[in-house]
């Protein structure tokens, strides 16, 4: 059984910051690479691993893992809104196998999902219900955060389960980082307004969302005339982090911490564990090889923004 992996950041200011037209240009064809690579491969099922960034999962309850048997999107940053198509019985047997294999995650018959794991399939299949998806929230944004060796677990038992569905072509997919600190508030540093935001701002007035939008929007202008105050991307973090994920072995990947990563690459660094898990989840349908990588770090998008594809050799 083989498995194809996409893994991309996302970013919500892709429709509203530009970069230089050749960086734009670089991650465009970055995206047309992925998108003629998924159509070759013309998946059955994908199953996305993808953070939320406080749109369907709020500290009112927050798991570190959650897989959806059913999933709508919110349409934050002009986003698709509706349902997914989401095999809720594949769904049910994808969380009862990962349960038995010793680990703990929360399942959703309504999961909110927001431009984290929206936005890679618009780009990929130019819809959210083109393809049957399976989606898996990873917490990315929300401390504390479980290790990393965890995160690389649930990949592997996802994957190890993805491997025993003959007759599915089976794309997984991670969205998110790389090395970023969009301001996205943080519990301890929040005043009062964002702590009810952060405790359960689910389904905010128009106004309001856009309100919250504008702020991230206008931090990315100001991130790219060098003015805004988030903390700087890192490219070195990012590329090296790349090629260690190409390499097939994750080991080192558990020895990174929490505390170390926002310190490294800022407080939205942790979306990478969609990478982690997603290139776990390839690894259990034997050795790959990475067809594409490309990476820039665009201010602009408050991203190191990097593009991946793999496939079992
Ligand atoms: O508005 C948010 O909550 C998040 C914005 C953002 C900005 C840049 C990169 C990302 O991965 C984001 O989620
Ligand atoms: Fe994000």
């Amino acid at each position: 059984m083989s498995l194809a992996l996409v893994c991309m950041s996302h970013s919500p200011l892709l429709e509203f910051n530009d970069p230089p037209a050749d960086v734009k240009a670089e991650v465009e064809d970055a995206f047309a690479t992925a998108r003629s690579f998924v159509h070759d491969y013309d998946p059955t099922l994908v199953v996305s691993f993808a953070p939320d960034h406080y749109n369907g999962f709020f500290y009112d309850l927050m798991p570190p893992f959650c897989i959806g048997y059913e999933a709508l999107g919110v349409g934050d940053y002009g986003t698709t809104a509706g349902p997914l198509d989401v095999p809720t019985p594949i769904a049910e047997q994808l969380a009862a196998w990962v349960a038995d294999h010793d680990l703990d995650v929360a399942i959703s018959r309504k999961m909110e999902i927001d431009h984290g794991a929206i936005q890679p399939l618009e780009i990929l299949f130019g819809g959210i219900d083109e393809v049957p998806t399976i989606p898996v929230f990873v917490n990315g944004v929300a401390k504390p955060f479980v290790k990393m060796s965890r995160v690389r677990r649930l990949g592997e038992a996802i994957g190890s389960f993805l491997a025993t569905l003959h007759g599915e072509r089976v794309l997984v997919v991670g969205s998110g980082g790389l090395s970023h600190d969009p301001p996205v508030p943080q519990w301890a540093t929040a005043d009062d307004a964002q702590r009810a935001l952060l405790l359960d701002g689910r389904h905010p007035t128009a106004a309001a969302r856009d309100a919250r939008q504008q702020r991230v929007i206008d931090t990315g202008k100001a991130f790219a005339a060098g003015t805004a105050t988030i903390q700087d991307l890192n490219p070195v973090w990012d590329r090296a982090l790349m090629r260690t994920l190409a390499t097939g072995d994750l080991s080192p990947i558990d020895a990174m911490t929490p505390e170390q990563m926002a310190l490294d690459a800022g407080n939205s660094a942790h979306e990478v564990r969609t990478w982690v898990a997603a290139f776990a989840a390839l690894g259990q349908a034997g050795p790959y090889d990475v067809l594409s990588s490309c990476y820039r770090p665009i201010r602009e998008y408050i991203a190191g923004f990097g593009v991946m594809t793999a496939r079992t050799s």
